[in-house]
């Protein structure tokens, strides 16, 4: 049997049953700490998030791409400044040097008042669906992500010798975003043809969710400078760096290069969860130093420029 070599797999159970002793939980720590210094990404098991609570967020995203263009369209992100909603096929560009991204995706976030909107802040674009077909899904599985997001960010923290008490502005009221995602079967011969164009990750990390056996997502190995594939596995979550993180781990956490094509001849479905973090927040690791690109700021310029809009 050939072992196609792809990044890392993680038990995470250590660090998140508080009943393990010190040892395997710092063991696991170091662990996640070494894999995203070389790699970026890993993938994670024991994870806590149940199978059935993974199954019916998949189940949501077949839901509502499968609506109507039309009542699709009217949710576009476009037009709601939370940046909420709808993105068509093509209307995301994470590649600049590749054709648009063959893929439409549904953002999904903390629910706040209309009182309170603003970028990346705002009332959810809820499609007309009942309940327990989506909006009781999603909003148990977005639980699960705000609880193993904090606790990914604490292993990261701990990893560079801090405390996790350095993370208490980051996560006081974190935008953390779902994005729903479908790709149709990669049909084009173009080489410049992507589901999602090459791109890093904006924002603190990403926990991705993907339908088991709809392989596509690689990412780039810079040792060989090949991409590795990485498996779409039941009940294994994948874990990147993003940009903020390598920027304030002053490089050492990697946020690294990844893309996706459809090669499973067949729809395909994912779920990124963005943890962005506080809109307020500068870099955790030097607190006395405020003065440095907020959260918002970075993550309103690089999400803009993907979607071709001006900063509102
Ligand atoms: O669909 C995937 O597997 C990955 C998606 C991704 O990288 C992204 O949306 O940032
Ligand atoms: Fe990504």
């Amino acid at each position: 049997m050939t072992v196609v070599p792809t990044v890392p797999t993680i038990d995470v159970s250590p660090y998140l049953q508080g009943d393990i002793s010190p040892d395997r939980r710092a063991e696991t720590v170091e662990r996640v700490k070494a894999v995203c210094f070389e790699y970026g990404f890993l993938q994670v098991t024991g994870h806590g998030i149940p199978i059935a609570t993974q199954r019916q967020m998949l189940a949501c995203c077949k839901t509502l791409f499968d609506l109507p263009q039309q009542r699709k369209d009217t949710l576009s992100l476009k037009n709601n400044p939370a940046r909420r909603g709808y993105e068509r096929i093509g209307e995301q560009v994470l590649d600049a040097k590749a054709l648009p991204d063959q893929k439409e995706g549904f953002y999904i976030g903390r629910e706040v008042p209309p009182t309170d909107t603003g970028f990346l802040r705002g009332p959810n674009q809820w499609p007309d669906l009942p309940e327990q077909t989506f909006h009781g899904p999603v909003t148990d599985y977005y639980q699960h992500m705000l609880r193993l997001g904090k606790a990914l960010l604490e292993m990261l923290v701990i990893g560079l010798g801090h405390d996790i008490s350095v993370l208490e502005t980051l996560t006081k009221e974190p935008v953390v975003n779902l994005k729903l995602l479908h790709y149709p079967p990669h049909l084009s011969k173009d080489e410049r043809q992507f589901g999602a164009g090459a791109h890093t990750d904006f924002g603190s990390i990403t926990m991705l969710l993907q339908q088991p056996g709809k392989h596509g997502l690689q990412v780039h190995h810079e040792p060989s400078g090949g991409w590795l594939p990485v498996p779409a596995a039941e009940d294994v979550l994948i874990i990147n760096i993003g940009d903020l993180f390598h920027k304030w781990s002053d490089g050492r956490y990697n946020s690294t290069l990844h893309r996706v094509v459809n090669i499973s001849g067949d729809d395909r479905y994912s779920v990124p969860c963005f943890y962005q973090g506080d809109l307020s927040a500068t870099n955790p690791f030097k607190p006395g130093e405020c003065s440095g690109e907020t959260v918002e700021q970075h993550i309103r310029r690089k999400f803009d420029q993907s979607y071709g809009l001006s900063a509102k």
